[in-house]
This record gives C-alpha cells, sequence and structure tokens, in this order.
C-alpha cells in the first residue's frame, strides 16, 4: 500500500482535534470526510479505520513510540509510524516522517503484548475496574473482542417494507447482505459500504442499529393502540423500532433533556414514516409528572459509560473517568426511580444500557426492586449481552412488571 499525502494528513488533523481538543472521533471523522469531495470510497474508509486504530490503540502505540501524555503533531507522526509499522506499510520519506524511529517497533509490540493494559491498550483504572466486575477470564476476552471491528448492521423498517425486499434493493446498489439468526428484523453487511448514500436510505428502508440494540424494542414488546414513552429517547434510534412494531398505532412520546436530540428524532422519523412520534424536552419535572400512572409501557435506555459499544467508539476508553461511574450510577438509579412512576398498573418497563458493568446493569434492578419505588415491581426477566459470547455490542436488559 501506498501512503498518499493528503489522507495521511487528514488522518494527523482528526486525531489532533480528537486527542487534543476533546473532539468525539465520530463526529470528527464525519467532519474530515466532507473536507474533499474528489475522495472515493477508498479514500473515506482509509481515512477512518486508520483514525478509529490509532485511537483504539492510542495507549500501546504512545508506549511503543515513547510518548509521554503531549500529542504534539510530530507525536502523532509517530504513533502513524508505528500503526503503518505493524501493518508492514512502507512509511515514505516525506519530511514529517524523519523524527519517527520505526526499528524496534515489532519488538516492543511483542515485549508489551504480554501485558493487558497494553495489548488491548486501556487505561488502568479501566482496566481493573472490568476485572473486578467481570472476573478475570470473562473480562480479558471482553477487552479483547471490544478491540475488534464492528460488522455494519441494519434493521428494516418495516412500516415501508420487508428484509427480503430490502436485501434485493440494496444489492442492485452493489450491497450484499446476510440475514442474521435470531435477529428478525436485521440485514449484516458483507463488506463495509457507505450505506446513508443508497436510495434504499433515502426512502427509509432502514437505519443502521447493532443487533442488539435491536433486541431492546422487541423486549418491550409494544402492542399496537398502546401508549408508550421512550424516557431517554437520544436520536431515535429505540423509537424508530418501537414505532414499526407498534404498526403506527397508538401513541408513542420521546422523552430527552436535548432538544437538538429530538430534532434529529425528528427528522428520522419523518424519513422512515413513523407517523405515531411526539417529542417532548424534558425541561422541568413537571413534563414526568403530568405522564404518572399513565403508560403501558416505558423504556429507559439510559445514559451510561458505553463500555459494551467500545468497537463503535473507542475514544470512550481515553474519555471516560473514575469519578463518572459514581455519577452514572447515582443518576440511573434516580432515572428508574423517578421514571416507573410513568407507568400503570400492569405496565411494562424496560431498562437497558449498552454497559456491560454489573454496576451499571443488574445491580441497578437489584437496588430499585429493594427501594420504595421499586415494591410495585416485580423481575420478569433480564438478559446481559457481551461481545465475546455473541460478536454483537455488550448491552443489558430487564423487564420489570407493575403490580
Ligand atoms: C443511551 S442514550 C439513548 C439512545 C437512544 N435511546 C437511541 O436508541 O438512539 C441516553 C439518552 O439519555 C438522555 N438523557 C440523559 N439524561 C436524561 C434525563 N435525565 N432524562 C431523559 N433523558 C436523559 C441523553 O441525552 C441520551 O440521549
Amino acid at each position: 500500500m501506498r501512503l498518499h499525502r493528503n489522507l495521511v494528513f487528514a488522518v494527523i488533523d482528526t486525531l489532533d482535534s480528537i486527542f487534543n481538543e476533546g473532539a468525539y472521533a465520530d463526529k470528527e471523522i464525519s467532519k474530515t470526510l466532507k473536507r474533499d469531495a474528489r475522495w472515493g470510497s477508498r479514500d473515506r474508509s482509509f481515512i477512518a479505520e486508520t483514525t478509529y486504530d490509532i485511537v483504539r490503540w492510542k495507549r500501546l502505540y504512545s508506549e511503543i513510540a515513547d510518548i509521554n501524555q503531549h500529542y504534539s503533531r510530530t507525536n502523532l507522526f509517530r504513533l502513524f509510524t508505528v500503526w503503518a509499522t505493524l501493518r508492514g506499510i512502507e512509511i515514505p520519506d516525506w519530511k514529517q516522517f524523519e523524527d519517527t524511529p520505526t526499528r524496534r517497533i515489532k519488538g516492543k509490540f511483542d515485549e508489551l503484548s504480554s501485558i493487558r493494559k497494553y495489548r488491548e491498550s486501556i487505561p488502568d483504572w479501566l482496566d481493573q475496574l472490568g476485572e473486578e466486575q467481570l472476573g478475570t477470564e470473562v473480562w480479558e476476552k471482553e477487552i479483547a473482542a471490544l478491540n475488534e471491528q464492528a460488522p455494519v448492521i441494519l434493521r428494516v423498517n418495516t412500516l415501508q417494507t420487508n428484509k427480503a425486499k430490502l436485501q434485493i434493493e440494496l444489492e442492485k446498489e452493489g450491497i450484499e447482505t446476510l440475514f442474521l439468526e435470531n435477529h428478525p428484523d436485521a440485514l449484516q453487511l458483507i463488506n463495509r459500504a457507505n450505506v446513508f448514500s443508497t436510495k434504499c436510505f433515502e426512502k427509509g428502508w432502514f437505519e443502521v442499529q447493532d443487533a442488539s440494540s435491536q433486541k431492546v424494542s422487541k423486549y418491550l414488546a409494544p402492542k399496537a393502540g398502546m401508549r408508550v414513552v421512550d424516557a431517554c429517547a437520544g436520536a431515535g434510534g429505540k423509537t424508530l423500532h418501537l414505532a414499526s412494531i407498534m404498526e403506527n398505532k397508538g401513541q408513542l412520546i420521546a422523552l430527552d433533556i436535548f432538544q437538538q436530540k429530538l430534532r434529529e428524532l425528528k427528522r428520522r422519523a419523518k424519513r422512515a414514516g413513523a407517523h405515531n412520534i411526539e417529542t417532548r424536552l424534558i425541561d422541568s419535572t413537571k413534563v414526568i409528572k403530568k405522564l404518572h400512572d399513565s403508560a403501558d409501557a416505558v423504556l429507559i435506555d439510559a445514559p451510561c459509560t458505553g463500555l459494551g459499544v467500545l468497537r463503535r467508539n473507542p475514544d470512550a476508553k481515553w474519555k471516560l473517568k473514575p469519578d463518572f461511574i459514581e455519577e452514572i450510577t447515582t443518576k440511573q438509579q434516580d432515572l428508574l426511580k423517578d421514571y416507573s412512576k410513568m407507568l400503570k398498573t400492569g405496565g411494562t418497563l424496560v431498562y437497558a444500557t449498552c454497559s456491560i458493568l454489573p454496576l451499571e446493569n443488574q445491580d441497578q434492578v437489584k437496588r430499585f426492586l429493594e427501594s420504595e419505588e421499586g415494591t410495585q415491581f416485580q423481575l420478569a426477566k433480564e438478559e446481559k449481552i457481551l461481545v465475546s459470547e455473541t460478536g454483537h455490542d455488550g448491552f443489558y436488559m430487564a423487564k420489570l412488571l407493575k403490580k
């Protein structure tokens, strides 16, 4: 592979924003990809995948390249050199690479590979927490699986089409897919491709959504005609799925504390042809109080560490801080106590996270059931999904019934 100057510079600029300005990798990569309309699909995937790789392996590569914290442009080129050398890519004789030692990279890689925190490129505190929470054997498998690239999975929008038709139409647009066993609405791409530029996407025939995430709305299993609340709806990944399960019938109330996310949800709902969604911004406690004792089903897709989706957001390894764990677990418990009040007697509550840590999952549900607010609920079932066992994102979901 020959390295092209403008693509390598695009990677370095993107890393600079992510490591030095706190930008989110996915957003920064999308921004970079808009920079040059002449870039073809190979160029774009080089930029995206190389950036993600270097973000994912930041600690390991920094240790190999002897970089302590400061990510100057010279140091970013050093990280790039480690990435390229480990892949057997020849380093060009540009002046930016003059100070980047290529000798000993492979030797240092082998040496560091015996130490988990370097091999898996993870901060000490997170490595310890993962081990404490899951046990050594499970954690080792899980963190290794979380460092792999995730497949692209689509959810067919059954309001517009069906899986077989979508597969045929995508094939006509040059995109081959597979059905996934036990995931009735899912199609997995055989090769990565920019699905957002397809006609099928424009027509609202699918959304990109991991297979584990697709299980959450099915877990709630709302019926057409019900009143359903998606309490942490964000930009609506699960709301749109709920609307299609409800066949556009009944009332689906999507809540969030960010107006901007709800605006994006509305835009996506229009494309998907989902007509039964009403968005409401939580700007005071009144919004929730008004809904007390009124819903047949409530989904709390809670904010969390996102440790189950590290394959897609590897920068979370560096952005998460130990203090956040306490903050987020307190918030999750408050959400369970406050938002469960929206359910009617006999209603169904699903609590879900994209985390693999018991302290955000089963421990939260147990604590809730032992609290005053939780006495009216009973646990019907729960499911823990590990990437190492399923190949799909790490998730947790619990179904609770209001007595
Ligand atoms: C895991 S994300 C939701 C993802 C979304 N359900 C989806 O499937 O695309 C959690 C969401 O909770 C929202 N959130 C944070 N605090 C909240 C609160 N107090 N009440 C409601 N939503 C909140 C965040 O803005 C974020 O959109």
